[in-house]
């Protein structure tokens, strides 16, 4: 049994729809990539059909310097759909239920960044969520839930689990796609060596799945804060805060004990960069051995050319690879060569791979690859190598259960 689709929605409704428009924010700016792309088509389907569409979505966490307003992202998102995209600053109070209440058939309406809403996060079960206010006041505005969110759906968040239990829910099309491609890759078995290259920044995301993921995966490559954590667990002086980061610390005190017993058991399955990349004097590329490394006075940005050309020669022996991550700051073309380099190595090989996370697949665009050269691309990072492990995402459940509900009823 699944979840019920658009297919099984009548058209003509007033719809609420939990997109994920989380994007890079440089500069305050929002940088478009393709979750726009992917999420327009959703949007602009429900439309096209009549329906009245109140998107919701999330941007960055709570204290971040990516935790903005959706303001551009309703100018980014009505560019992708071809349509206007009205913005209201306001997630369920007044404003929110005024801009609901005058759409139109086939508007569009984009609410204010649910994580501004006191309700939003922390993680608790659905029917706690349910029953919070903000839940509760759209659905008495709203017809029926669309969750396309796939790529948050690893997140027990009252717009990701709160709403399938008191309005009629369904999956919309990214969440469909993403789930078939996810679900029947997660089943999938291999004859020859699987590699999981694990980098970025959401390091208590990739290293809580590491262990689990222990059956499947024969090598992990690592790069990006995980990367420079699992240096440090390994006794180099890397992997902490400097010159006001915020990137290392907090995710070292979460995550040690688990690095420290992944090092310990999985230690030969587990390849840690030889060198890093860093920013000189003269602002060029800089490298150093991880051996020569005395003490971490500035960011390491990526990995550096020696790991990269190790990691390609285990890519180019791998029958599967799997990228959750960039290995380093790519978005600054200086520091780009450890994901590009190993990207271009799958790209050159008939493996079967998959690139995952919102950052890391607009690196494929970036650097001018394309996207036939991988099987999946995926817009999801840690809901992707959640459903790697087997283990179900709660908002996907949720969705399903609220099927066989319905399916049970009408029985
Ligand atoms: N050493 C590093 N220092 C700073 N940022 C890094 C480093 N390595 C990788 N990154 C950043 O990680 C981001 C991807 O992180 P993450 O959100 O975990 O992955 P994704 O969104 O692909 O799932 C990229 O935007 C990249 O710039
Ligand atoms: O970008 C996301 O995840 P990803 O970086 O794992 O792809 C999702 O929007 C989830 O965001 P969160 O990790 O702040 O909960």
């Amino acid at each position: 049994m699944s979840f019920d689709t658009i297919d099984d929605l009548d058209p003509g409704q007033r719809v609420l729809v939990r997109l994920d428009l989380n994007s890079p924010v440089e500069d305050g700016t929002v940088q478009d990539n393709r979750r726009f792309e992917r999420h327009a088509e959703t949007v602009r389907e429900l439309a096209e059909r009549g329906d009245r569409v109140v998107c919701m979505a999330h941007q960055g966490r709570p204290g971040d310097d990516d935790f903005v307003s959706l303001r551009q992202h309703a100018d980014i998102l009505a560019e992708h759909v071809g349509r206007d995209v009205r913005f209201v600053p306001d997630t369920y109070g007044p404003e929110a239920v005024e801009a609901i209440e005058a759409l139109d058939d086939g508007e569009i309406l984009l609410l204010e960044n649910v994580r501004m809403c006191e309700d939003e996060l922390p993680e608790e079960d659905p029917g706690v969520k349910s029953r919070c206010e903000f839940v509760r006041t759209l659905a008495e505005h709203v017809d029926a839930y669309v969750n396309d969110a796939y790529s948050a759906a690893h997140r027990e968040h009252a717009s990701l689990v709160g709403f399938p239990l008191v309005l009629p829910a369904y999956a919309g099309r990214v969440m469909e796609s993403e789930y078939e491609a996810n679900t029947a890759i997660a089943s999938r078995t291999f004859d020859g060596q699987v590699t999981m290259v694990v980098g970025g920044t959401k390091a208590t995301d990739v290293i809580s799945v590491m262990e689990a993921l222990d059956e499947k995966v024969d090598q992990f490559l690592l790069g990006g804060i995980a990367g420079e954590l699992f240096l440090r667990a390994a006794g180099y002086p890397v992997g902490e805060d400097v010159a006001g980061m915020d990137l290392f610390d907090d995710q070292w005190e979460a995550n040690a004990d688990t690095i420290r017993s992944v090092l310990d058991e999985r230690g030969d399955a587990i390849t840690l960069a030889l060198d890093l990349a860093y920013e000189d004097d003269d602002g060029e590329r800089a490298e150093i051995d991880v051996e020569d490394v005395e003490e971490k006075t500035q960011g390491f940005l990526d990995v550096g050319s020696d790991t990269v050309e190790a990691y390609d020669a285990v890519v180019r022996d791998s029958e599967a690879v799997f990228v959750k991550g960039a290995l380093g700051l790519f978005e600054d073309e200086r520091f780009s060569v450890g994901t590009v380099g190993v990207l271009e190595a799958i790209a050159e090989t008939d493996c079967f791979s998959v690139v995952g996370g919102g950052d890391t697949s607009r690196a494929i665009e970036m650097y001018g690859l394309s996207e036939d050269d991988f099987s999946h691309v995926s817009i999801a990072g840690g809901a992707y190598i959640r459903a790697l492990t087997g283990d179900s995402l709660p908002a996907v459940d949720v969705l399903v259960e609220a099927a066989n509900e319905r399916d049970g009823g009408s029985a």
